[in-house]
């Protein structure tokens, strides 16, 4: 079980009626969704329909314009903090350094979460291995290829674990086996009770996921929108 779960089936992760206004246009409004304990949302929609944009909200890099997000019956702006800390976002861009091999990478996220560097260290290799890295584990981040290094950000789900995963097309630039490996660690985390939001415009298996077209909460264009 994940630190920080409640039990099983009563819903621990609320939004309610969520605006989003970016460059001065609502995106989408009136969102609901509710996540229980092992639960996933799939969000999918055109571009430019607001997924990323939920995602941020979701991780609290993004103010909503309006309703509320809870964690466990808590508004999560009352303790930011605590809810910085329960999230893993994988945005679009990969957090890889060039200087720093793969290996320092992962350990870096897994000593952030492990005290004891012992633990840090096994969680860092159990990581690389499951994500097919332990062969690249000396590789500075600059001799990556566009899936190495999204395999890189994948391993860190692993080696620091956390209860929310917030993922923004996370099978981009993977190869057929990756996406394999990455639907069974998403199936882990959430037999573990793990909550997952995931965007994509591709295939993954996500058993029993909610499904969130954020199209369909696109406001009628506003007075100014129109011509
Ligand atoms: N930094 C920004 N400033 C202003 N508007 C933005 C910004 N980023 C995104 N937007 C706008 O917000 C809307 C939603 O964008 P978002 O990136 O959330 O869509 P998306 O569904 O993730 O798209 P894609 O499938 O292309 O990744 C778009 O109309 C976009 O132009």
């Amino acid at each position: 079980m994940v630190p920080g779960m409640s039990d099983p089936g009563s819903p621990l992760f609320l939004g309610r009626r969520l605006l989003c206004r970016r460059g001065g246009r609502n995106v989408f409004a009136g969102l609901d969704f509710a996540l229980a304990a092992g639960g996933a949302l799939l969000l999918l929609g055109p571009n430019g329909a607001g997924k990323s944009s939920l995602l941020r909200i979701l991780a609290g890099l993004l103010k909503p314009a309006g309703g509320q997000l809870a964690w466990a019956g808590q508004d999560v702006t009352e303790d930011p903090e605590a809810h910085a800390g329960r999230c893993h976002y994988l945005g679009h861009h990969d957090a890889v350094k060039p200087v720093l091999t793969v290996a320092e990478m992962v350990r870096f996220w897994a000593r952030l979460h492990h005290d004891d560097p012992l633990v840090a260290d096994r969680a860092t290799l159990a990581a690389l291995d499951r994500f097919g890295l332990a062969h690249l584990a000396d590789m500075p981040g600059r001799m990556l290829s566009a899936g190495q290094k999204r395999r890189v950000n994948l391993a860190r789900l692993l080696a620091a674990p956390s209860p929310l995963w917030l993922l923004d097309e996370p099978t981009t630039a993977l190869d057929r086996a990756s996406i394999a490996v990455l639907e069974g660690v998403l199936a882990e985390h959430r037999a573990g009770g793990g909550l997952v939001v995931l965007s994509t415009h591709a295939d993954i298996a996500l058993p029993d996921a909610t499904v969130l077209r954020l199209d369909r909460f696109a406001p009628a264009p506003e007075a100014e929108d129109l011509p």
